[in-house]
């Protein structure tokens, strides 16, 4: 049975309050609008749209309430990679629009829509669609959802991504399974957990040096290594940028010397958030293009087009991948 939430379902919406958080309050931390600049008197500080974990709560109370699915697995469908959603049974599903508080998806290759379901017999919770920097929304809200998993019962993150490879052992089609990040935006101040700290989520300094479990990279290896796809799948680096634009030949380089992999424009801020509230985070890219470091290779110019098709021809080994993963996830959670 597949069921759709629509939105003359939903009992309440829940209206933003726009606020300043430097104005007091008990936690002096509710949702906004939209970005809100204070002038100078006020303390020249830019704030970006915060969810208060009541927003949180009630947009997490909100699907619960509609779906008798108990996920403990969320995951997050990177561009190209939704069908991955579609491969869940017994599904019911909510479109973004009609989510209270929700944002929409606006990139092609994003369906924008939260899909409750099983993969086999696990119960899981997918985004078809993730919210990016460059659509618009601050990384507070780009990250979101991963509260909302957490409020409605997971432990456990799986974040994918379409990313271009910087590593030349990759090849197009390839996973790479995120072993640690580099948060540019984070370097430049940008983070989803800036503002108040809410210790309902987490810690004012979470800590991120096992910021992708150790336990989950050997497992996704061998699980390669058992689906004969051992030399495919390989172990590395990403970064996000803003985006939109693809970098410049000058950026690859300087990411390659620092050690990247791989890059993108997504799944940082969400797993800084995910461990922030003590997700146990598994994370991989799909390689839809290599990054150019050369002027001359002019005919290899990313382009998003490349990235949904490659993201559509490699689904059904992601999909296996995932859906492999997600069974040992959820056989320990089980054992626990
Ligand atoms: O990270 P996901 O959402 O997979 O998408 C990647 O692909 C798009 C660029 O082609 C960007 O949005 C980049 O982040
Ligand atoms: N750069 C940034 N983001 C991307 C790329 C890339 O080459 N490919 C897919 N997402």
């Amino acid at each position: 049975m597949t069921g759709t939430i629509t939105a003359d379902q939903s009992p309440v919406i829940v209206k933003h309050t726009k606020h300043r958080t430097n104005s007091g309050g008990s936690t002096g931390y509710i949702a906004q609008e939209q970005n809100e600049t204070l002038d100078a008197s006020d303390g020249a500080h830019v704030l970006e749209e915060a969810y208060s974990y009541e927003v949180c709560k009630e947009i997490a109370d909100y699907l619960s309430e509609r779906t008798a699915i108990r996920p403990k697995i969320g995951i997050i469908c990177g561009s190209g990679l939704g069908s991955l959603a579609d491969e869940l049974t017994n599904t019911d599903i909510f479109e973004y629009e009609n989510i209270p508080n929700f944002p929409v998806s606006t990139v092609e290759g994003h369906v924008g829509r939260m899909v409750f379901g099983y993969l086999g017999d696990v119960p899981v919770m997918a985004m078809q669609g993730r919210f990016h920097y460059y659509e618009g929304y601050g990384l507070a809200k780009c990250s979101m959802p991963v509260r909302v998993m957490k409020l409605v019962g997971c432990t456990h993150l799986i974040a994918t991504n379409a990313a271009g490879g910087l590593n030349h052992k990759f090849k197009v089609g390839d996973i790479m399974v995120v072993r640690d990040h580099v948060n540019m935006m984070g370097f430049a101040g940008n983070s989803p957990l800036q503002g108040p700290n809410d210790p309902r989520f987490g810690p004012r300094f979470p800590p991120m040096t096992r910021a992708y479990d150790a336990h989950y990279i050997k497992t996704a290896k061998k699980i390669a290594k058992e689906m004969k796809i051992g030399s495919d799948v390989h172990e590395g680096v990403y970064t996000c940028l803003g985006g939109p634009n693809y970098e410049t030949v000058a950026e690859l380089r300087m990411l390659k010397t620092l050690g990247i992999d791989a890059v993108g424009m997504s799944t940082v801020h969400e797993v800084v958030t995910a461990r922030h509230c003590d997700l146990k985070v598994f994370a991989f890219s799909l390689i839809t293009n290599k990054c150019s470091l050369d002027y001359d290779s002019s005919d290899d110019d990313a382009n998003h087009e490349e990235v949904v098709t490659v993201g559509k021809n490699r689904q059904h080994i992601c999909a296996q991948f995932t859906r492999r993963i997600v069974q040992v996830i959820s056989d320990e959670i089980s054992n626990q």
